[in-house]
């Protein structure tokens, strides 16, 4: 899986330096970061309608737009896919009710 995601995010890099008429990515590079987010949003809201309709074809294809979305707007803040499997690897074996527990114990404190 990351093999795909590494590559993706090469690319996404590459595009850094594309020209906005002929890459979709350099696109929206050039619109900026409201820009990508606003896709961000519209593909979350997407993939949320198709995973309530339980169409799960249709659950795939918005979801692989939501993480292309997630990927280009990791790389404008400088991101690799990497960071994002590094911080799950982190929490590997970590329940979420624990920790969710520590974080109200350092509130707490
Ligand atoms: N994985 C993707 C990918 N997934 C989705 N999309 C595009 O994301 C857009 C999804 O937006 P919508 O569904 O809202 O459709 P739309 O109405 O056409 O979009 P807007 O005009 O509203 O922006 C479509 O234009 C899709 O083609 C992608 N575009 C590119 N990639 C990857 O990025 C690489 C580089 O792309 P270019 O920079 O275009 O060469 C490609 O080789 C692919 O590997």
């Amino acid at each position: 899986m990351s093999d795909t995601l590494n590559r993706l995010a090469e690319l996404l890099e590459q595009r850094k330096s594309a020209d906005p008429q002929t890459s979709y990515v350099a696109k929206l590079y050039a619109k900026g970061m409201d820009s990508i987010l606003k896709k961000v949003g519209e593909e979350a809201a997407e993939t949320i309608i198709a995973a309530k309709n339980g169409d799960n074809e249709h659950l795939i294809y918005e979801t692989a737009d939501l993480w292309f979305h997630t990927l280009v707007m990791l790389a404008q803040a400088g991101l690799k896919p990497q960071d994002i499997l590094d911080e799950l690897a982190r929490r590997e074996g970590l329940s979420g009710l624990e920790e969710k527990a520590s974080r109200a114990e350092e509130g707490a404190k």
